[in-house]
C-alpha cells in the first residue's frame, strides 16, 4: 500500500506524516510531497523511526515522482487561515494549487482514493472532479472530502459535556466543511439527551471550532494537530477498506447521488473501490432538518464556485 501526501512539509503534513509513520500496516510505503525544498529531509527525520514504512521524500515544482504507483493521496497543500478571514478568503490561492496537483492525479495514478484536506473543502472538491472528469478518469467513489476534523470534534466536545468516555461517543457530521454547512447530528448520539439550548450551543461551537483555533493561534496558522490526527484516522480508513476489512465506515464530503446537493457529506461504507456504499444518514430532528435545508444555497454557492473555475 502507498500512501502520498501533498503538502507534506506544512503543518497538517508533518503531523499526518509521523502519524502514518507510526500506524501505516507493516510494509507499506509512504510519499512525502511539497514545493519546500525541506521535504527530503522531513522524510529522512521520519526514515529514523522504526517502524516497517518506507518513506520517500520529493520537493519542487512537480508531483509525479511522489504519486508513481499510488494507493491513497492525501492534499493538504495549500495556505491556511488567518483571524479575520474566511475560509472561501482561500480559494484564490488554493483552487489553483489544487487544480494542478489534481492534473499530475489524473495523469500519474488515476485510480488512487483522493482525500483533500485542502481549503475551501466545499470548493476544492469540486475542483478537483472537474479536474479528473476533464481527463476522462473520474469515478466518484474515489473522492473525498476529509471532514473528520467536524467528526473528531464532535467527539470530543460532547463526551467534555456530557461526562462520557469518548472513545464511546459516535456522532455523524453531515453537509459540508465550513459554518453553517457543518451539521452535526446530535440528534443521534447515543445515551445522551440535549436540552434545546445545549443543541444549539454546541452546534454552533461545532461550526466555529476551526475559527477558535485560528483566533488562539493568533495569525500563526489555524488546525494542524488535530488535522493532523483526523486526516490519518480517515486515511487509515481508507487504506483498511482497500485491504478488504468489513463495515469501515466513515463520514465524507462525496459526489455520493444525494438528493440535497452534488457533493453532501454523510456516512459511507468503504471498501476496495474507495465508496462501497453511500449510507442513509438516518432520522434527524426538526432543529436539524431546518439547519439542513438552511445550508443548503451556500453549500450549493461553493459547489458552482469550484465547477466554474475549472471550466
Ligand atoms: N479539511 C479540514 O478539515 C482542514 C483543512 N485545513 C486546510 O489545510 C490546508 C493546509 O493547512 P496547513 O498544513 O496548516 O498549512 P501550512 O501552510 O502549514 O502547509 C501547507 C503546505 O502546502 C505547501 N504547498 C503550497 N503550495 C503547494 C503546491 N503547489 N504543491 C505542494 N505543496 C504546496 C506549502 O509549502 C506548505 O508546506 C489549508 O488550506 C487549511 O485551510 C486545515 C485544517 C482542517
Ligand atoms: O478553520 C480553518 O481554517 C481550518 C479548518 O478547516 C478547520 O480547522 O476546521
Amino acid at each position: 500500500m502507498k500512501v502520498a501526501v501533498l503538502g507534506a512539509a506544512g503543518g497538517i503534513g508533518q503531523a499526518l506524516a509521523l502519524l502514518l509513520k507510526t500506524q501505516l500496516p507493516a510494509g507499506s510505503k509512504l510519499s512525502l510531497y511539497d514545493i519546500a525544498p525541506v521535504t527530503p529531509g522531513v522524510a529522512v527525520d521520519l526514515s529514523h523511526i522504526p517502524t516497517d514504512v518506507e518513506v520517500k521524500g520529493f520537493a519542487g515544482e512537480d508531483p509525479t515522482p511522489a504519486l508513481l504507483d499510488a494507493d491513497v493521496v492525501l492534499m493538504s497543500a495549500g495556505i491556511a487561515r488567518k483571524p479575520g478571514m474566511d475560509r472561501s478568503d482561500l480559494f484564490n490561492i488554493n483552487a489553483g494549487i489544487v487544480r494542478n496537483l489534481m492534473e499530475k492525479v489524473a495523469l500519474t495514478c488515476p485510480k488512487a482514493l483522493v482525500g483533500i484536506i485542502t481549503n475551501p473543502v466545499n470548493t476544492t472538491v469540486a475542483i478537483a472532479a472537474e479536474v479528473l472528469k476533464n481527463a476522462g478518469v473520474y469515478d466518484k467513489n474515489r473522492l473525498f472530502g476529509i471532514t473528520t476534523l467536524d467528526v473528531i470534534r464532535s467527539e470530543t466536545f460532547i463526551a467534555e459535556l456530557k461526562g462520557l468516555n469518548v472513545a464511546d461517543v459516535k456522532v455523524n457530521v453531515i453537509g459540508g466543511h465550513s459554518g453553517v454547512t457543518i451539521l452535526p447530528l446530535l440528534s443521534q448520539v447515543e445515551g445522551v439527551t440535549f436540552t434545546d439550548k445545549e443543541v444549539a450551543a454546541m452546534t454552533t461551537r461545532i461550526q466555529n471550532a476551526g475559527t477558535e483555533v485560528v483566533e488562539a493561534k493568533a495569525g500563526g496558522g489555524s488546525a494542524t494537530l488535530s488535522m493532523g490526527q483526523a486526516a490519518c484516522r480517515f486515511g487509515l480508513s481508507l487504506v483498511r477498506g482497500l485491504q478488504g476489512e468489513a463495515n469501515i465506515v466513515e463520514c465524507a464530503y462525496i459526489d455520493g447521488g444525494s438528493e440535497h446537493a452534488t457533493f453532501f457529506a454523510q456516512p459511507i461504507l468503504l471498501g476496495k473501490n474507495g465508496v462501497e456504499k453511500v449510507l442513509p444518514y438516518g432520522e434527524i430532528s426538526a432543529f436539524e432538518a431546518n439547519a439542513r435545508d438552511a445550508m443548503l444555497d451556500t453549500l450549493k454557492g461553493d459547489i458552482k464556485l469550484g465547477v466554474e473555475f475549472v471550466k
